[in-house]
């Protein structure tokens, strides 16, 4: 025998990839993935390993993992691997990516007071994380637009999913559960990375693992990047999908080149980004996007305690005609029964009728389930968390806590916040600018915070009260207007009511979709001055001496000038006696037949204001508007 891949052997021997990866480690082997090959010497010595825990443990058999254990979740028990003859890249599938370039690092920014801090994603605590049965995992699908991701849920659900029981409504719910010949795998299928930056902006993390579809004819776009930079951020371990590899065009390896420019190197590239070429359209590749999935899965050793506390998550709301408030939530933890008490936010509701997503009713979910739920009486938020009460006191008491605990933090954060500095900031030596900062994703906040770091300067403090994802709150405008603050948004822009609430309290609400431009405006914050302040600037006057007629132009002011300079595109003021008769533009100005940007005093010229009625002995006086700094 020469080499041998690990994930091979891990099958010939019949344990799980990352217990391989551990035993290789304690020996110190050094792998990229369990795709790598290990010397002959190296299998000797795994070999001895486990037959020796064999017989501590288990009296002789080379078997580490309980079968009844893994017979909860067949998809992430031991598993056959990829064929690797089939196989362009091989599976790799290990630590959470690295921040790409560009993203920003915690250093060196503002920081946020703690209590309005941006949200951290969590998920349930798991105990004794070993002893717990596997659970399926729970995949999303990202990528610019176009790319390919509904075809690829597509067809996922129109070849992996169960035909539908007779009677269930089959409806889109924001999940559905794939059934592979290795595993149960579920899909997030709300669009796209909304969903999923929804969900992590209100603290929860839903998504085991990123799938990023670029196509194979266009390779990365700007999507594409903020995807890989949301996975990156939510520390998801990514598999990209090349798709659209049946067309003439597809240039799959223009894809790869152009992933290693974003520190994204692909297996065969040495890297240990998984990498699967595919077709919707054909399904080429599809059963190997599907292992990589599971076998992702399995390193990831994703487990949850169906006997646990519940925990779970909103995916989608709505209100349905005929039945009322439904939400599809996803089981973290524990088991979802009919009759419990669920409790989000502030709300709370029975569990009156579950669906599975397939439009069957259920009486009980597990960990890693989509359900519908009918008993909710209003629509929750996607990426809300739920939990369990034991009965309707229970429920009612925990939303009553949770209503007063808002309420004291929200006070704490208007009285915490007013320091003295912040309130009086431009009084003292050091100038402070009080900022309430809003963005689309924890990495847009990043970006800005990052580059708000460097305005900073011995004489203005750049103090970013709160940074937070989403719309600004009423709690941001009451705060911003205690503080003099002003609310910056990126690509999220406030909802009505908060906004006259905002106007009401004279707080100033600034919405951008680039950022430069909220830059700009932090810079003219900076200078002291909430809007660029421009102020005429004379600069020179001309006399009338002729009027030229010109075929096109209309009439042409043959004119001297008097004093100072005129510009093309000045604005220009027409006085003739003591009134002033025209106000515009010159829209032309030329010396002889040439066109021309300025003519000095002393020079003669021809003027066009745009304007016929222009005559001899009229003043045309130049000025233009200059932004000013002020002292
Ligand atoms: N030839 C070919 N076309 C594909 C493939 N996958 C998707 N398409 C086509 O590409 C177009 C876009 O596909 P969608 O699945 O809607 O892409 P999407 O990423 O979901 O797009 P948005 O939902 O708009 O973000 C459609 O016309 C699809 O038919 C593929 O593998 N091969």
């Amino acid at each position: 025998m020469s080499k041998i891949r690990i994930y091979t052997l891990a099958k010939e021997v019949g344990v799980e990839n990352h217990r391989m990866l551990e035993i290789l480690d304690g020996l110190g082997v050094q792998y990229k993935s369990v795709s790598s090959t290990i010397e002959e010497d190296t299998v000797e010595l795994i070999k001895q390993i486990l037959a020796e825990e064999g017989t501590q443990v288990t009296g002789g058999q080379v078997e580490d993992v309980s079968p009844t254990v893994d017979a909860a979740e067949p998809g992430t028990g031991p598993t056959s691997a990829p064929a690797t003859a089939a196989q362009p890249t091989a599976p790799a599938v290990t630590a959470p990516p690295e921040p790409a370039p560009g993203q920003m690092s915690s250093e060196g920014r503002p920081t946020p007071p703690a209590a309005t801090a941006t949200q951290v994603e969590e998920r349930p605590a798991a105990t004794a994380t070993t002893e717990l049965p596997h659970r399926a995992p729970v995949v999303t699908i990202m990528g610019h637009v176009d790319h390919g991701k509904t075809s690829l849920l597509d067809y996922i659900r129109k070849t992996k999913v169960a035909a539908k029981e007779a009677g269930g409504i089959t409806q889109h719910v924001g999940a559905f559960e794939a059934q592979t010949s290795k595993g149960r795998i579920v899909f997030i299928d709300t669009p796209g990375h909304e969903a999923f930056t929804t969900i992590r902006a209100r603290g929860a993390n839903v998504a085991d693992i990123a799938i990023i579809v670029i196509a194979a004819d266009d390779s990365l776009m700007p999507q594409t990047r903020e995807a890989i930079a949301h996975a990156q951020a939510a520390k998801v371990p990514m598999i990209v999908a090349i798709n659209k590899i049946d067309l003439a065009q597809a240039d799959p390896d223009r894809v790869k080149t152009d992933l290693t420019q974003l520190n994204l190197v692909p297996e065969e590239y040495g890297g240990d980004l998984v990498v699967v070429p595919v077709s919707a359209r054909s399904g080429e590749g599809i059963e190997d996007l599907l292992e990589y999935i599971i076998l992702t899965a399995e390193i990831e050793d994703l487990r949850a305690d169906p006997k646990g506390e519940f925990a779970g998550v909103i995916i989608e709301g709505k209100v349905d005609k005929q039945a009322g408030v439904l939400a599809t939530v996803m089981v973290q933890q524990g088991t979802l029964n009919l009759g419990d008490f669920l409790v989000v936010g502030e709300k709370y509701g029975k569990v009156k009728a579950m669906t599975d997503t397939n439009g069957g009713r259920i009486k009980s979910a597990g960990p890693s389930t989509p359900v519908q739920v009918l008993g909710f009486s209003e629509v929750p938020d996607s990426g809300e968390k739920v939990v369990a009460a034991k009965n309707e006191h229970a429920a009612r008491e925990i939303v009553q806590a949770r209503a007063s605990d808002r309420r004291d933090v929200e006070n704490a954060r208007v009285r915490s916040r007013l320091t003295l500095e912040e309130m009086m900031g431009s009084l003292g030596s050091v100038r402070t600018v009080n900022l309430i900062l809003r963005a689309d994703t924890q990495g847009s906040v990043e970006a800005i915070q990052g580059i708000l770091a460097r305005k900073e300067s011995d004489d203005v403090k750049i103090n970013v009260m709160f940074a937070g994802i989403g719309a600004p709150s009423e709690a941001d405008v009451l705060l911003a207007s205690t503080a003099e603050a002003t609310i910056l948004c990126f690509s999220v822009t406030a909802a009505g009511g908060v906004k006259k609430i905002a106007d009401s309290k004279g707080v100033d609400i600034k919405s951008y979709r680039i950022i430069y431009e909220l830059i700009d405006e932090v810079d003219r914050l900076i200078k002291g001055t909430s809007e660029p302040v421009f102020e005429e600037k004379y600069l020179g006057r001309a006399e009338v001496r002729m009027i030229i007629k010109h075929p096109r132009s209309g009439n042409i002011a043959g004119s001297y000038v008097t004093d100072g300079s005129l510009k093309r595109n000045a604005k220009a003021k027409v006085t003739r006696g003591k009134q002033v008769v025209y106000e515009g533009t010159i829209v032309g100005l030329k010396r002889f037949k040439d066109d021309v940007r300025e003519v000095q005093t002393g020079y003669e010229c021809g003027i066009n204001v745009d304007w016929d009625n222009v005559m001899e002995g009229d003043i045309i006086e130049a000025s233009e508007m200059v932004e000013v700094t002020p002292a």
